[in-house]
């Protein structure tokens, strides 16, 4: 079974306008919600695939009801720790280019993290944890080595998408996959890359470090996955960008789902690029239909 871990969920909120005036009445033009959260759109992709997974976090209030609400209205299961404040709401404002402002989330008190430790705990070697997004600031900066530490002593694979120290201080546990875009990729190693060229070098050193599978995303200039075997560019489809949020956490699901089926890492590269793509050019997350109709528009080559 695939488990999904959103330790810091959210409800979307998506709202669209024709500009933007700071310290002024803006009006929009159209707004909407999702649940959302790294790991819980990696849930919803995976479903959309016909993958099931159980996702697992902190939830409360009347916003943490909604995600509940509407994840079981998808079908997914959840194994939420209740909390006591509301789950936040992420504001996304489209206004030509995109500007999020992420709110800092409920207290999650020592006793919660005891519990989902627990709850962790329980996963054994058929299990895959999928740890993706910021952490609660009540909870210690060591969160995720914590957490894939338990993973490690019971055999169960991980795969992590998260940013800086969190995503270095978990290389050494060896996560199956991890997905650092290529703004995070620079930040680790203290430089700036710009083209699926430079992103060789440091991912192949991100395996060297522990990691099994890297993927590099670089929006629209294409993505990059590096393994101990092979190295891979994708070229991206060319679109119209409706909403990037959750686009990342596509290429997740979109290899996770495609290497479930069949272990060609290629073909699940492949069809991660387009699930990302799909994303990206959707108000929401991607459908099936949507990345099935771009899939052969992502070319992939071999670099040797
Ligand atoms: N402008 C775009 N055109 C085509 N595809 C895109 C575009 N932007 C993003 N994508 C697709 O989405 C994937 C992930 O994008 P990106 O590199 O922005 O990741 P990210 O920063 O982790 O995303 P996010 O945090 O917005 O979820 C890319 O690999 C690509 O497939
Ligand atoms: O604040 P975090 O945890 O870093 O990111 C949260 C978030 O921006 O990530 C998802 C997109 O990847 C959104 O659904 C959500 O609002």
């Amino acid at each position: 079974m695939i488990y999904t871990l959103t330790l810091n969920p959210s409800v979307d909120y998506i709202v669209q306008l024709e500009r933007f005036e700071l310290g002024d009445l803006n009006r929009t033009i159209s707004e909407t919600k999702y649940p959302g959260g790294k790991g819980i759109n990696v849930s919803r992709v995976l479903r959309e695939l016909g993958v099931t997974s159980i996702a697992l976090g902190f939830n409360g209030g009347f916003t943490g009801k909604y995600i509940e609400d509407y994840l079981h209205y998808e079908k997914i299961e959840t194994d939420f720790i209740k909390v006591m404040d509301d789950t936040r709401i992420n504001i996304k404002l489209k206004t030509g280019q995109e500007t999020e402002i992420n709110a800092k989330g409920p207290n999650i008190t020592e006793e919660d993290f005891q519990l989902l430790k627990r709850k962790i705990g329980q996963l054994t070697k058929n299990d895959l944890l999928v740890l993706a997004g910021s952490i609660p600031s009540t909870l210690p900066e060591s969160t995720y080595e914590e957490l894939v530490k338990i993973c490690k002593e019971n055999g169960v694979e991980f795969v992590c998408d998260a940013e800086g120290d969190l995503l270095k201080n978990v290389l050494a546990f060896h996560p199956f996959l991890i997905k650092p875009n290529h703004h995070e990729l620079g930040e680790l190693f203290n430089t700036t890359i710009s083209s699926c060229e430079e992103v060789i070098p440091y991912g192949k050193k991100l395996i060297e470090m522990g990691a099994k599978n890297v993927i590099v995303s670089l929006a629209d200039k294409g993505a990059v996955f590096i393994s101990e075997k092979m190295s891979l560019i994708a070229e991206v489809p060319k679109g119209q960008v409706k909403n990037s949020v959750g686009a990342g956490d596509s290429v997740v699901a979109g290899f996770l789902a495609e290497y479930q089926r069949n272990t060609n890492v290629k073909e699940a590269f492949q069809h991660s690029v387009a699930a990302g793509s799909a994303t990206a050019f959707s108000l929401g997350l991607c459908t099936k239909e949507k990345i099935e109709e771009i899939l052969s528009k992502v070319q992939i080559r071999e670099i040797l």
